[in-house]
């Protein structure tokens, strides 16, 4: 796909982490998400409903954070890329979970996972 969809820096809450201080509160996470995508139909017609609409992929990713509690940032990108695969018509995604707030001398820690369509449907059928 030559063209992308992507949204930066969308701060979410959650209840992740492995430790026991992590487990009653949320705490911010960052997202950063591309969607390989091919634009050429929007940009000819200029209507939404040939798009990715951004606003309706932050609002999943956000829906998915306040209803988890993962202890591990791979399960929590592995829930949000199995729900944006099986709510959109998508075939590859790279996303980014930064965890900001928990090394004091690091700027962020996370994970990036890019995975297709077939990735994701492979690994439910394992
Ligand atoms: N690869 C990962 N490493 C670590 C994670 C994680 O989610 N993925 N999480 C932690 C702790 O929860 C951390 O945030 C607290 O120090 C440690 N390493």
């Amino acid at each position: 796909m030559k063209d992308t969809v992507f949204i930066q820096g969308l701060e979410l809450s959650t209840i992740i982490g492995v430790y026991d201080f992590e487990r009653n509160e949320k705490q911010r996470v960052i997202v950063d998400i591309e969607i390989a995508t091919d634009l050429s139909k929007a940009s000819e017609t200029d209507n939404i409903d040939d798009t990715v609409d951004y606003g309706h992929i932050a609002e999943t990713l956000s829906q998915v954070a306040s209803n988890s509690r993962f202890q591990l940032l791979e399960a929590l990108g592995k829930e949000m890329l199995d729900t944006l695969f099986s709510y959109y018509p998508l075939k590859t995604v790279s996303l980014t979970i930064n965890k900001p707030d928990i090394i004091s001398n690091a700027k962020g820690v996370g994970v990036i996972m890019r995975r297709s369509k077939a990735d994701s449907d492979k690994e439910g059928q394992a």
